[in-house]
C-alpha cells in the first residue's frame, strides 16, 4: 500500500498522479492528517482512498510512505512515528529543504529514506521531479520512486545538495511561472482585451511556446529570434523586458527559492 502522513495539497497531487497513471488503487492509498478538514478534503478529491487521524497508522498499513507535512512540523512528526518504522519501510520525504541528515537522525538506524521535490503539476502527470537517495536505501528504492514519481511526471534523480535548486526551479516554479502568466495576461487587458480573453491567450502562448521548445529540441534563444523580426513589436517588448530587468528578476526568484531552501536545511 501507498501511504501519506500529512494529507495536504501535496499528497493529494500525488496520491491522485499515482491513481490516474493506474500505478495505485485509490483501495491502496492511505493518508493520516490530525486536522480533520484536510482528511476530508483528501477522501473527497479522491474517492476510495483511506484516511485516518493517527501517524502511525499509515506505517501499519503501508511499505512506502510520503512525509508529506510542512518542513517545520517533521522533526516532531519522526520523533511521534519512530518507533513503528520498521525495515520493510521505504520513507519519502517531499518537504523542502529538509536533508536526509536531519531526517535520519529523528528514526532508527538504517531506515530507508529518500528526499524528493516534486511539484505541483504533479496533479495533471505533468510534474518535475529530483530526488535523492538515502545510504540505507537499495537499488530497488530507487525504482521504486521512479515509478511513482515517473508516473506523475519527469524524474530525475540528483547529488542531494543539488535538491535545493530543483526546489528553487521546479519546486517553487510553477508559482513564478503562474505570475508570468498574470502578467502577460495584464498587458492584453493594458492593450483592451477583456480578462477572460487576456488570460486565455496568455495560457494558450505559455504552454505553445514551452512546447515549442520540446517539439522542436531548439534553445530559448533559437525559438526567441525566430519571433523576433527587426524594428517589429517583439524586439520592442524585448527591449522593455531588458530595461525593466525581466529575465535577471526571474532568475533572481529562483535563487531566492533555492537560498531558502537551504536555509530550512539549516534551521
Ligand atoms: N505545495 C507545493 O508546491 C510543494 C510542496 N512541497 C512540500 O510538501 C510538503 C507539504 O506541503 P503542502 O502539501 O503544500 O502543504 P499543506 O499544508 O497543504 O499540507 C500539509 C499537511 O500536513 C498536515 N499536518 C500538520 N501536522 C501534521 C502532523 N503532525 N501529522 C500529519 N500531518 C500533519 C496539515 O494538516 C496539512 O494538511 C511541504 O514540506 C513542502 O515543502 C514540495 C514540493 C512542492
Ligand atoms: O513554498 C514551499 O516552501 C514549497 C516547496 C516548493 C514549493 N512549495
Amino acid at each position: 500500500m501507498l501511504g501519506f502522513i500529512g494529507s495536504g495539497r501535496m499528497a493529494t497531487a500525488l496520491a491522485r498522479g499515482c491513481i490516474e497513471a493506474k500505478l495505485y488503487q485509490a483501495g491502496d492509498v492511505v493518508a493520516s492528517d490530525p486536522y480533520e478538514p484536510a482528511r476530508e478534503q483528501f477522501a473527497e478529491q479522491l474517492s476510495g482512498v483511506a484516511t485516518v487521524e493517527d501517524n502511525a497508522a499509515v506505517l501499519q498499513q503501508a511499505d512506502v510512505v510520503f512525509l508529506a507535512v510542512k518542513p517545520q512540523m517533521m522533526d516532531e512528526v519522526l520523533d511521534a512515528i519512530a518507533e513503528h518504522v520498521m525495515p520493510s519501510h521505504l520513507l519519502i520525504s517531499i518537504a523542502a529543504g529538509v536533508t536526509l541528515q536531519r531526517l535520519a537522525s529523528h528514526l532508527p538506524a538504517k531506515t530507508r529514506l529518500i528526499r524528493v521535490m516534486p511539484n505541483t503539476p504533479c496533479l495533471i502527470g505533468r510534474g518535475a521531479c529530483g530526488f535523492a537517495v538515502g545510504a540505507s536505501c537499495n537499488e530497488v528504492d530507487s525504482q521504486t520512486v521512479k515509478r511513482i514519481l515517473g508516473s506523475v511526471g519527469i524524474v530525475h534523480e540528483v547529488e542531494e545538495q543539488q535538491l535545493d535548486a530543483v526546489t528553487g526551479l521546479s519546486g517553487s516554479g510553477p508559482a513564478f511561472v503562474y505570475s508570468v502568466i498574470e502578467s502577460l495576461a495584464a498587458g492584453g487587458v493594458a492593450g483592451g482585451l477583456s480578462e477572460k480573453l487576456s488570460l486565455e491567450l496568455a495560457i494558450q502562448t505559455t504552454v505553445g511556446a514551452a512546447e515549442m521548445l520540446t517539439a522542436t529540441g531548439k534553445s530559448p534563444a533559437e525559438l526567441r529570434d525566430q519571433v523576433t523580426s527587426p524594428g517589429g513589436t517583439t524586439f520592442a517588448g524585448l527591449e522593455s523586458l531588458k530595461r525593466d530587468r525581466g529575465q535577471a528578476a526571474l532568475q533572481a526568484a529562483v535563487e531566492a527559492a533555492t537560498q531558502r531552501s537551504v536555509e530550512l536545511g539549516k534551521s
